[in-house]
């Protein structure tokens, strides 16, 4: 088994980390005593959060709320029939639907636009509590009435969107970007949400301790490294689910290094959701799964942070790899309030992109969203997407029929190809970013996106999460995997002659 695998690597380690600490305790003797998790940053004369008070520059957080409302009100415009305070403990309406974050977009609109950008593009670079975070600088649309005092960050967001030219001159497109939500504190863009999540459980747990014992989760290694390292940061308990041998060695390890209760379940991601479902409803453990909305708040920052890194023109198209779904669904929340609140004029058009051995929105999209079927999710490289009943497909459908969206496929052999491909011009594409780039060369050769369309590509996670099946297709390792791009090392002796040869080899020139 995977985590038996795991403590005999931990057990032979051990010499090596002992040695480790001993240096780290020699050096402790000279550095200065850090602060408490969670306490407040002390220096002589500087307090990080009451800084944060005193640089406060809106007006005070109950000019704006949200609150939850059954998500199906929105897609039927009808009004809304319920709604709970935040405070609530509660992840779905009276009809068992999926809720929503809903903000009073009146008191947002008397601030126009010019002001939101105004303030947002102030924020940029801070350290001020807690605006320094990618979303926490937006947050009076993220939660507004949460105090500073209770936010658990750790500085997310603000990832780079960068002009993938080469790559991009090599598909035929002038305008390609990729935003990187995988440089981020655990890996993956699964931060945004975190952040938020655990914030509320910090309010949560002081205003109803009965209530939140702990946070848990099923993962497929990112929500779970997520989860672990913000409720570490806070002192909160965490409990993970994990699919027994179907995450990488690399998301295993996180939750493990930050304390978190890792439960490797005989199942798959589906089976663990059902059990998190199960078990949280009956527990005073919070479920921090995105079918909690929000999460959502905090994803949908990223769809922002693009409009403001592109000085709010809005981008053509915009490639997300799709797996639970809430990330499709955040994506457009973000779009559509920028323009709601006239930030922008339009939405770009959406593409999600699923591995064809977990495509059960795919499949959907193919038979016009008519009726969906859950389908049973085969092994697939891009493995943090192996979920073939998600929780979030109605949104998901919602945000593709507003947004004129596409969802395209990738074969195991098409996604692996599209990173080492892409990894070629300098990127380091986990799989899903490969689905999210096949898809995009598949739109691009059926001439769907055209040669000067601005389009950007969501990388999801860090490409050193997922090393292992890297290494595989380098090595040619992979069986039905021809390995077009592959780059294996070459073996040569300690010998001038023999390494000259190896370089005359690659380069003929030379
Ligand atoms: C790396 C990575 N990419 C993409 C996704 C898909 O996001 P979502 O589940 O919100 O569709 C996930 C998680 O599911 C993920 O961990
Ligand atoms: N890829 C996810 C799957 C669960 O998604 P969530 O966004 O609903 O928590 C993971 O990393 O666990």
């Amino acid at each position: 088994m995977q985590l038996q695998g795991f403590s005999q690597r931990l057990a032979s380690g051990t010499q090596t980390e002992a040695l480790r600490g001993a240096a780290c305790r020699a050096q402790s003797r000279v550095l200065p005593s850090r602060p408490r998790a969670g306490a407040s940053v002390e220096a002589p004369g500087h307090n990080i959060r009451e800084d944060a008070h005193n640089r406060a520059d809106m007006p005070g957080s109950d000019a704006f709320n949200a609150r939850y409302v059954p998500f199906k009100s929105l897609q039927s415009g009808n009004g809304v029939s319920e709604q709970y305070s935040l405070d609530e403990v509660l992840y779905r309406a009276q009809d068992g639907g999926l809720l929503d974050v809903q903000h009073d977009m009146e008191a947002l609109a008397k601030f126009d636009a010019a002001h939101w950008k105004k303030l947002f593009d102030s924020r940029i670079g801070t350290t001020a509590w807690p605006y320094g975070s990618g979303v926490w600088s937006k947050k009076e649309w993220v939660l507004p009435e949460l105090s500073s005092d209770d936010i658990v960050s750790m500085f997310e967001g603000n990832s780079n969107l960068f002009w993938a030219e080469r790559f991009g001159r090599q598909l035929g497109m002038s305008d390609l970007w990729v935003k990187q939500c995988g440089n981020s504190h655990t890996g993956s863009f699964k931060d945004l949400g975190m952040t938020v999540l655990v914030s509320q459980v910090n309010r949560l747990r002081k205003i109803k301790p009965e209530a939140v014992q702990a946070v848990g989760c099923a993962s497929t290694g990112d929500t779970s490294a997520a989860l672990s390292a913000y409720c570490a940061a806070a002192g909160i308990p965490s409990i993970v689910f994990l699919p027994a041998d179907k995450i990488s060695l690399a998301q295993l390890v996180q939750p493990i290094a930050n304390g978190a209760l890792v439960l490797s379940i005989d199942t798959d991601f589906d089976g663990c959701m059902k059990l998190i479902q199960e078990v949280t409803a009956a527990s005073p453990i919070y479920l921090a799964n995105s079918m909690n909305s929000l999460r959502l708040e905090g994803q949908k920052t990223a769809a922002i942070e693009i409009l403001q890194q592109f000085n709010w023109q809005v981008p053509d198209w915009v490639i997300i790899p799709g797996g639970n779904l809430g990330n499709i669904y955040a994506f457009y929340k973000g779009f559509k309030m920028c323009m709601d609140l006239g930030l922008t004029d339009r939405l770009p058009r959406l593409v999600c992109a699923q591995a064809q051995n977990a495509n059960p929105l795919y499949l959907a999209y193919q038979a016009g969203f008519d009726n969906f079927h859950p389908v049973k999710a085969k092994t697939t490289f891009a493995s943090a997407i192996q979920i073939g009943d998600p929780v979030s497909i109605d949104r998901a459908v919602l945000a593709l029929r507003e947004t004129n969206g596409i969802v395209e496929e990738a074969s195991e052999e098409e996604l692996m190809d599209a990173a080492a491909r892409a990894d070629l011009t300098g990127m380091f594409n986990c799989p899903h970013t490969g689905v999210a780039l096949s898809a995009l060369t598949k739109l691009r050769e059926r001439g769907v996106i055209a040669p000067s369309d601005r389009t950007v590509v969501v990388s999801t996670a860090h490409g050193l999460k997922f090393a292992q099946s890297k290494v595989a297709y380098h090595s040619k390792e992979i069986e039905g995997i021809v390995g077009k791009y592959a780059n294996p090392p070459v073996q040569v002796k300690e010998s001038v002659g023999d390494v000259m040869d190896a370089i005359r080899n690659k380069f003929s020139s030379m």
